[in-house]
């Protein structure tokens, strides 16, 4: 057995930065930039005003003005302003040549064509300079994940498609005599193939092009059949028949098959039996079936190696330090991930921790870390959690 962060640099020195692909603007949404991106433009590309109101070279309480034209937002007015004239203007226009400064609509009395300034003048001069956002060559850096912001930003960029890195794609594979898809009908002694589901939909969130393949029997053909169909995937995962049962037989197939193997098993609680390799032109990660560890794993090794792929920093899965809301035992010898809920108390670690309880995960929100042989912790210590 090896240490968590042992697995972790196996797993980083397997997963291979992906390719480069161009895509348009608002599909580059959750994807990885993976080159940095400069504005083609300067942003605003005139000075602007910022308010809707009046145009004026000058402005104090009492002072009286013509107006003499209007500017809207694209819409300039052409002409100059000059001393006593004002331009009737609208937030996002051009300012007109001669303007100093924009008095709010709110503190002018109009009359016709002539306004004053009444004595409520407000602060600043309620104009956008050139160029105040960003100026023509402002890079965005990558990598960076793009979330709605980046792509507003691009956007006013003027960048109508993004080089990003291509999304990895992974290749499921359910092993287990007893699984049937959700909504089947299970035998009496079959129950449904869930942490599958579970990992697609974490593999998706991920920037993943997860496949479902079909479901793997417990023996050597049907294994071999199935790791057959993985196609061109960068990742091959695998659910169940990891440990050392009869029944276990992914390791002894996928080597058979060519897999050269990096570890197998991790000081980990759950997730022991987990093994890594690379098969061919593919990477491949083998998970224990119990669903809890499945998913455990899932947040603790393939999002770390799905953001690999894509071009981002290899690193652990984010952790925070909080205090815990009651006290909790002395941890064993394996890294512990337990389930857990944050609470206003602080983080409440729940009693059971079997690793085929669905529903206490489904109840947790963080995983809270336990390192190995950690003593026993009092209500208020601190503990490092993952958030799920
Ligand atoms: N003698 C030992 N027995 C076990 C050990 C050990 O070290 N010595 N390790 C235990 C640990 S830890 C785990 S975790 C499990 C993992 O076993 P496998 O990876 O071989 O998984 P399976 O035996 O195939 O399945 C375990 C459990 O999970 C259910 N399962 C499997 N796949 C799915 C799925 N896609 N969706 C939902 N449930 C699934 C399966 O029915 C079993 O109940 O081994 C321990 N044993
Ligand atoms: O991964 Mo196993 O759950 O440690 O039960």
């Amino acid at each position: 057995m090896i240490p968590v962060s042992e697995a972790l640099d196996h797993l980083f020195a397997l997963a291979r930065p992906l390719e480069v692909e161009d895509v348009p603007l608002r599909e580059a949404g959750g994807r990885v930039l993976a080159r940095p991106l400069a504005a083609l433009r300067d942003q605003p590309p005139f000075a602007a005003s910022a308010m809707d109101g009046y145009g004026v070279t000058e402005a104090a309480p009492g002072l009286a003005f013509r107006v003499i034209g209007e500017a809207a937002a694209g819409r300039a007015f052409p002409g100059r302003v000059g001393p006593g004239e004002a331009v009737r203007i609208f937030t996002g226009a051009p300012v007109p040549e001669g303007v100093k400064t924009v008095v709010i609509q709110e503190d002018v009395d109009r009359d016709g064509d002539r306004i004053t300034i009444t004595d409520r003048l407000g602060d600043g001069d309620n104009i956008r300079p050139y160029g105040n956002d960003f100026r023509a060559g402002m890079t965005v850096e990558a990598p960076r994940l793009l979330g709605p912001q980046d792509i507003a930003l691009l956007a006013a960029m003027n960048i109508d498609r993004v080089p990003v890195t291509r999304r990895p794609r992974v290749a499921l594979i359910s092993t287990g005599d007893e699984l049937v898809m959700p909504g089947e009908t299970p035998g009496p002694d079959q129950i449904i193939a869930s942490n599958t589901f579970g990992l697609y939909v974490l593999l998706q969130q991920l920037g993943a092009e997860p496949r479902l393949l079909p479901i793997a029997r417990d023996n050597e053909a049907s294994l071999r059949t199935i790791f057959g169909m993985v196609g061109d995937a960068d990742l091959v995962v695998t659910i169940g028949g990891a440990s050392v049962g009869d029944h276990d037989l992914v390791a002894r197939v996928a080597e058979g098959m060519g897999l050269e193997r990096a570890f197998h098993k991790v000081a980990m609680r759950p997730g022991k039996p987990l093994m890594s390799g690379r098969l061919a032109e593919a990477m491949m990660v083998g998970l224990p079936g119990n669903p809890v560890s499945a998913m455990v794993c899932g947040h603790v090794f393939l999002a770390p190696v799905i953001r690999t792929m894509l071009g981002l920093a290899a690193a652990p899965a984010a952790r925070e330090t909080l205090r815990l809301a009651a006290a909790i035992g002395a941890n064993g010898p394996r890294e512990h991930y337990m389930r857990a809920r944050i609470t206003s108390e602080g983080v409440a670690v729940f009693d059971r921790q079997d690793s085929a309880l669905l529903s206490v995960l489904g109840a947790a929100d963080v995983l809270a870390v336990r390192p190995p042989n950690d003593p026993a912790r009092q209500a208020g210590a601190e503990i490092d959690v993952i958030r799920l």
